[in-house]
């Protein structure tokens, strides 16, 4: 299991995260346990992208504090725990490499630099692409694959690396829904399996059955934290509930409409402990 320092798989607190000198998300307090999956839901531009490339070291902690997995962001040392599947659907790379060889980077990224992948790797990259309905197109190039497949293969790619913390921007988006359907399946099995699921999306809903908890992020604040159902009965996602204004700004303004259980290993330690 994790070994866990009491911080969780993810702990912002007071954290402003942006580029540059910039803030988007700004002064954000979240703490995520082992095993939880959540939804990141929002509007456009509202800093979702920004938050969960917070949590990579892709965008910049200007203040407060981000921990993943126990350490402070950038300090984990087996990169492969966290895995990622990015926004832009595109694979990168000017090579011309299959569908294998881009997953097995993946797995590359658990073992660390210099190790040759064995018999166990390549079952798991074969796991990986047929979990995600790709297991014929194991040799094509990338490139000649559809955007929605490539979509599929980036989390191919990261489902390979068996991480503890999948951090995913909107893995549904461009992929039809019988791969939806599949998607969500596999998203079920490792989560039950204990791995943490945050998943940055526009449409919780083929994912509805796997992710338990949504945050809602408007204007780079967190403004909603609290079961799916309760984000989702807001139209477009939470987007309109400010009529109470009387938020004072700049602070994370928490609408808990529903009652959010703070798992024991999110919450912080006592004094002396
Ligand atoms: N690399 C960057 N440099 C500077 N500003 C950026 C960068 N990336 C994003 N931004 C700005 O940060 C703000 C939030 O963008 P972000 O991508 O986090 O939003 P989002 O909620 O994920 O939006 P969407 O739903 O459209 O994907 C936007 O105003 C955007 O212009």
């Amino acid at each position: 299991m994790t070994p866990t320092t009491g911080e969780g798989a993810i702990g912002l607190r007071g954290a402003s995260i942006g580029y540059g000198d910039v803030p988007i998300v700004r002064e954000v307090d979240l703490a995520v346990a082992p095993g939880e999956a959540v939804a990141v839901l929002g509007s456009n531009g509202s800093g979702k992208t920004t938050l969960a490339r917070g949590l990579l070291g892709l965008a910049t902690v200007l203040a407060g504090e981000v921990t993943v997995l126990g350490a402070p962001v950038g300090r984990l040392r087996e990169r492969g725990r966290v895995g990622y599947v990015p926004q832009r659907h595109t694979v990168s790379g000017a090579a011309p490499a299959t569908v294998r060889e881009v997953v097995s980077v993946g797995r590359l990224a658990r073992l660390g630099l210099f190790r040759r992948l064995g018999a166990a790797d390549r079952r798991a990259v074969a796991d990986a692409v047929a979990a995600v309905g790709m297991g014929d197109r194991m040799e094509d190039p990338v490139a000649s694959l559809s955007g929605g497949q490539q979509r599929r293969v980036l989390v191919a790619r990261a489902l390979a690396a068996e991480p503890e913390l999948l951090i995913m921007d909107e893995p549904t988006a461009g992929v039809d829904a019988a791969s939806q359907e599949a998607l969500a399946g596999v998203l079920a099995r490792v989560s039950a399996a204990g791995t943490t699921l945050l998943v940055v999306t526009h449409e919780a809903g083929p994912l509805a059955g796997v992710l338990h908890r949504a945050v809602v992020v408007e204007s780079g604040l967190i403004t909603y934290d609290g079961p799916l159902a309760g984000a989702q009965a807001e139209p477009g996602g939470g987007h309109h509930h400010h009529e109470d204004a009387g938020q004072p700004p700049g602070r994370p303004g928490y609408r808990l409409d529903q009652p959010t259980v703070t798992p024991p290993s999110a919450r912080p330690r006592t004094a002396g402990a």
